[in-house]
């Protein structure tokens, strides 16, 4: 399985998730920067935590204009695996392709700590290696993570159970508690927390592994290699 790691200027977790997918579960990857016009090739597509463009207007809000978006946008629209961690996630929802805003933490603090999840969906493609462990710890590192949608919004992402991740102890203030969610159509991940910070004993915590193995397992059932 061959990932791409969006690099934005400003982007600061890309080499760990790279090392997350490439020496860890075994990955082809590839750093991709956000100049690129065309994903063609990838398997699946990592948007990966940082300061895309120092976080200026909104986190996220400038990097949904760069030229890599239009590719990443068509990547998603084929129905392919798109990933937003944190920054990701921010850009994702700037760019539309997640509903709602992550805004600025409750208490207008950076925060930088573990934070114990609820895995909600176990059924989607990052998260069947969570059914049987369906509580986790992930470290979280941001000033945005505030996750907001309206009444609306949150009544059809329960509907349609794309409510992935929740925070046991809300720690930002967001909405319903959410950590993750997905699209309608269940190929596009976000979520605030950050599981390649968390995959090997060395870093403390392996819970972040399921993520992945989660999403490579189904790739292969899928396309059968
Ligand atoms: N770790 C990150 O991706 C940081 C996220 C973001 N730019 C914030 O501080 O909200």
């Amino acid at each position: 399985m061959k990932f791409a790691v969006i690099v934005f200027p400003g982007s600061n977790c890309d080499a760990d998730m790279a090392n997350a997918l490439r020496d860890v579960c075994h990955c082809a990857v590839e750093l991709v920067p956000a100049t690129a016009t065309t994903l063609t090739g990838y398997d699946a597509v990592v948007l990966p935590g940082g300061f895309s463009y120092g976080d200026y207007l909104r986190s996220g809000a400038i990097a949904r204009f760069a030229p890599v978006m239009a590719a990443v946008q068509a990547f998603a629209t084929a129905g392919k695996p798109v990933v937003g961690i944190c920054n990701g996630f921010q850009i994702l929802t700037e760019a539309g392709l997640l509903p709602g805003a992550l805004r600025a933490n409750r208490s207008s603090q950076f925060i930088c700590q573990a934070s114990r999840l609820h895995v909600c969906n176990p059924h989607t493609q990052f998260t069947t290696a969570y059914a049987k462990q369906p509580d986790i710890q992930l470290p979280i590192a941001h000033g945005e993570g505030n996750y907001y949608c309206d009444a609306a919004t949150l009544a059809d992402l329960r509907e349609h159970q794309q409510i992935v991740f929740e925070y046991v102890d809300n720690p930002n203030g967001s909405v319903a508690n959410i950590a993750g969610i997905v699209n309608r159509q269940g190929n596009v991940l976000g979520m605030m927390p950050h599981p390649e910070r968390a995959v090997e004993q060395l870093l403390g915590s392996i819970d972040g592994l399921g993520l992945f193995t989660s999403l490579i397992e189904n790739h292969r059932e899928e396309t059968h290699v």
